[in-house]
């Protein structure tokens, strides 16, 4: 690093901002601080089966083969600007501890998709989610390439949480994981192989509320949000918050395992 300090120019760039493409990185430098952002969460039972197929060892699938399916409408974002969010995850442990594992994400914009992948390791994909409250309903679609595969809805802030800031604020701060996966040039070779931590900062949390939820997934082969399937709907829940992200921790390297 020292001789890349000294010398050419090219590295300047990389120094002052180690992102593609150089003339227009594709996305700011965090942290991001999210603003007012609002949350539709469903809590779901899957199959055994189908739960454990999504989840990497050494992580193991908590009892109740729990899956949550959120939208996240990011109206204020720092250096990304708003966007939507499904993020799809299933309640682990991991050493023992309780973690959220994220296996899959679908974003409506590109840069905080490539930010989350190339930093962090979230799996995320280009898809068309939407947040909206329709009528009385709270409503959050999935489309995929104009084709809907997810419908969520429940009452618009229905059963006032209030009373349970404190808890829930701490429920969002259970230990989120993602598995960052990176081929080498050779498109063959692991060369990145980690679990990583997503660290949240600033949690803040405005507004909770409870209702009973709907949700429908379709199966689609480019798209496979109905993987997880549907056993039974254990709970719907709306959030309103605030945070910052910015980095994460590797708490497991897979290569490195395999070369001890
Ligand atoms: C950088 C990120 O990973 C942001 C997000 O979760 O949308």
């Amino acid at each position: 690093m020292d001789n890349m300090k000294n010398n050419s120019s090219t590295t300047d760039w990389f120094l002052q901002y180690p992102v593609m493409s150089t003339l227009r990185p594709s996305y700011p430098r965090g942290p991001w601080h999210y603003k007012d952002m609002h949350q539709l969460i469903v809590t779901y039972e899957s199959t055994a089966e189908a739960v454990r197929a999504v989840v990497p060892r050494p992580l193991e699938p908590a009892e109740g083969n729990r899956v949550t399916i959120e939208w996240r409408n990011m109206t204020e974002v720092s250096g990304f600007g708003p966007y939507v969010e499904i993020g799809h995850s299933v309640a682990c442990t991991f050493e023992g501890k309780p973690v959220i594992y994220v296996f899959q994400a679908f974003l409506n914009s590109e840069s905080p998709t490539l930010a989350g992948r190339e930093i962090l390791g979230f799996p995320k994909r280009h898809g068309e989610p939407e947040l909206k409250t329709i009528r009385e309903t709270l409503t959050g679609t999935l489309c995929y390439g104009g084709t809907q595969v997810a419908l969520a809805t429940m009452p618009y802030r229905a059963v006032d949480l209030s009373d349970r800031l404190t808890e829930i604020e701490q429920e969002l701060q259970t230990t989120q994981l993602v598995l960052k996966l990176l081929p080498d040039v050779d498109n063959h070779t692991p060369k990145v192989a980690q679990l990583v931590k997503v660290n949240l900062y600033d949690v803040h949390l405005k507004g909770a509320w409870a209702g009973p939820a709907e949700l429908f997934m379709i199966p689609h082969a480019g798209c496979p949000v109905a993987a997880l399937p549907v056993v039974r709907v254990l709970e719907g829940r709306q959030h309103l918050w605030d945070m910052t992200l910015s980095d994460g921790e590797v708490v497991y390297d897979y290569l490195e395992a395999e070369r001890r």
